[in-house]
């Protein structure tokens, strides 16, 4: 008698061809396991993914944003694999990283903003005309020029987040977005955030912004922890950080 398939080989069914999928994924860095046997569906609007450091938030983005691909298992966005439909994923998925100097590459705001725009396959009259909207609708027209390196770093991430914006992505990946802002940045922030029509997947420390999520993921040592509604799981992940917080060793520094 025949064996089922190994999930490796295991197509999505149609009724996975939607959203970003995962099955069994394990993902090896320089020789250490950085993530294993991570299976999700993730198909909710607002999605929070939490740990601690160096639990491996990170590096599960970058294999959702389709950037790193597993070393074992697979992935899928919309039933495609990232790896060979880079122009389609320009569209599909935007990604803001946690620090915004690894992301920006030009020297001023108006090339950053209308870089992503042209590898869409804009030309630059339009993409330009398209900046300057989106700069004018954020009341920050007077960036246009400014070099990138007179922004503060707040100021930085948000340029960053209006490359994402500009390429209208259905799905946006933030690694701790609220890093490093001021408390009415951060209100400007959430609120922007709130409003957007697509599907947000988060990475937070902090369990306090994971209000108004469905779903929420907590990542310990590479592997799921537990995942469910955002407000259950944030209590359990609060409960073990006081626990955690209570004992002088850090244990995640094990080798
Ligand atoms: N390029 C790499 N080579 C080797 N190990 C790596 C690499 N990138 C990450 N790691 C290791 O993988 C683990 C997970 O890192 P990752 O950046 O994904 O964690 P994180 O949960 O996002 O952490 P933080 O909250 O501190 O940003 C860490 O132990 C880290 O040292």
């Amino acid at each position: 008698m025949s064996q089922p398939a190994a999930p490796e080989q295991t197509p999505p069914g149609p009724e996975r061809d939607s959203g970003i999928l995962l099955e069994d994924v394990g993902l090896r860095l320089a020789g250490r396991e950085v993530l294993s046997n991570i299976s999700l569906h993730l198909t909710e609007r607002r999605i929070a993914i939490l740990g601690r450091n160096g639990s491996g938030k990170t590096s599960l983005l970058r294999v959702i944003a389709g950037l790193i691909p597993p070393t074992t298992g697979w992935m899928r966005i919309d039933g495609q694999d990232p790896a060979t439909k880079r122009r389609d994923m320009l569209r599909r998925i935007g990604i803001l990283f946690q620090n915004p100097d690894h992301q920006i590459i030009f020297p001023t705001v108006a090339e950053e903003l209308c870089f992503g725009l042209i590898q869409q396959g804009l030309d630059r009259g339009t993409a330009t005309a398209r900046m300057r909207a989106h700069l004018a609708a954020q009341g920050r027209a007077h960036w246009e020029d400014r070099p990138v390196t007179a922004l503060s770093q707040g100021q930085r991430q948000m340029l960053c987040l209006m490359a994402v914006l500009l390429m209208e992505p259905a799905t946006i990946l933030l690694d701790e977005p609220f890093a490093g802002l001021d408390l009415p940045s951060r209100a400007r922030l959430r609120r922007r955030l709130a409003a957007l029509p697509q599907q947000i997947i988060t990475i937070t420390h902090d369990p306090a912004e994971m209000t108004g999520h469905d779903r929420a993921i907590w990542i310990e040592a590479g592997r799921v922890q537990r995942d469910g509604p955002a407000d259950a799981v944030a209590a359990q992940f609060v409960e073990a950080m006081n626990h955690e917080g209570a004992l002088d060793a850090d244990a995640d520094l094990a080798p």
